[in-house]
């Protein structure tokens, strides 16, 4: 097999003597997505700024397209393309005017890169607003043209850092649909993320990081079938209703929690369903709504966030709405 493009062996970080990351092993192959999954602080920025070469590691070894991010940084910095969370763009000048001072930044001469703005402004669906200010771009738009900016240097690898936070449903989409388009030319494309539905739409494999350590590494579908359970979620009719349920099915010998305005209720079985009802049902308690779910990257995080010490209220974030 073909040596991955990004990867990172026993990697550590630790800011004034305290770990952000701890022995992270990563590999990213050409043509694949990799999101790197995980709550505020768990670690994501610092393993990418390591592999970006902004910062190195305390110890552990990263290479990119086979080069040393210590050793061999400007080798690096030749073959990435990188865009964070705020976008880069100078707000005065227009789409393309941004496209073109990067393509020359980047090297090439005056006509070589206006062909090469053009066709990424065309690519990116930026022509309408192409000769208008940057200032006056929608925040999706922003993000579009940070993407097509950050391929000028045609990439081996992109590192996209919660590159559709902030984004409404249609940036979104659109978004997702050039991140699967880079690694169908051939990619390797490391991307951040908070959100578990974009991690299950995009990633070949996901790396769950918490408290700057693996958590869960596999695919989406592997990660569901070891940590993610069957549930069921239930609706009821008052907030008084959902407490004494939760409370009952606590003493059942389930684990419910509430999620969004519904009770979810993991079982190992489908049979168990029964178990939940009659539960309820010795108490008299009935709900409005009764479902029963796949397992779902939620589930995961569920699972995972419940093994660490982070408070119960922000395992319940991550729960199914
Ligand atoms: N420059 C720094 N100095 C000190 N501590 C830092 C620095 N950068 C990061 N940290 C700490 O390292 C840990 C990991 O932070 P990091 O930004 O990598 O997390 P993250 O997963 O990217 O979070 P977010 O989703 O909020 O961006 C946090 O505890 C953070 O406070």
């Amino acid at each position: 097999m073909d040596r991955p493009v990004i990867e990172s062996a026993a990697v550590t970080r630790e800011f004034g003597g305290k770990a952000a990351l701890s022995g992270v092993d990563i590999a990213v192959p050409a043509g694949t997505v990799h999101c790197l999954l995980g709550h505020n602080g768990a670690g994501k920025t610092t393993l990418v700024d390591i592999l970006t070469t902004l910062i190195p590691p305390t110890s552990g070894t990263a290479r990119v397209a086979g080069y040393d991010v210590v050793a061999q940084g400007h080798e690096v910095r030749r073959r990435i393309g990188v865009a964070g969370q705020f976008s880069c763009v100078d707000m005065q000048l227009s789409g393309i005017g941004n496209l073109v001072l990067v393509a020359r930044l980047l090297g090439a001469g005056r006509r070589a890169a206006r062909e090469r703005a053009q066709r990424l402004t065309a690519e990116f669906g930026l022509e309408e607003v192409a000769s208008r200010p940057a200032a006056e771009y929608s925040g999706g738009t922003l993000r579009r043209l940070d993407l097509a900016a950050c391929l000028l240097g045609k990439p081996q690898a992109v590192f996209l850092d919660e590159p559709t936070t902030g984004l409404d449903p249609v940036g979104r989409t659109a978004l997702w649909n050039l991140v699967e388009r880079l690694a169908a030319e051939g990619c390797a494309v490391l991307l951040t993320t908070q959100y578990l539905e974009e991690a299950d739409r995009l990633a070949d494999r996901v790396t769950v990081l918490s408290g700057g350590e693996i958590a869960a590494e596999g695919t989406s579908a592997e990660l569901k079938a070891d940590l993610g359970r069957l549930s069921v979620t239930l609706r009821f009719a008052s907030q008084e209703q959902a407490d004494s349920a939760r409370s009952v099915l606590g003493d059942a010998g389930f684990a419910p929690y509430r999620a969004g305005s519904g009770t979810v209720v993991p079982i190992e079985a489908p049979r168990l369903v029964a178990g939940v009802v009659r539960a309820l049902d010795a108490f008299g308690i009935e709900p409005e709504g009764i479902s029963v779910d796949e397992p779902t990257l939620d589930d995961v995080f569920v699972a995972l966030t419940r093994r660490t010490s982070l408070e119960p209220e922000e395992a319940v974030a991550w729960g199914p709405s």
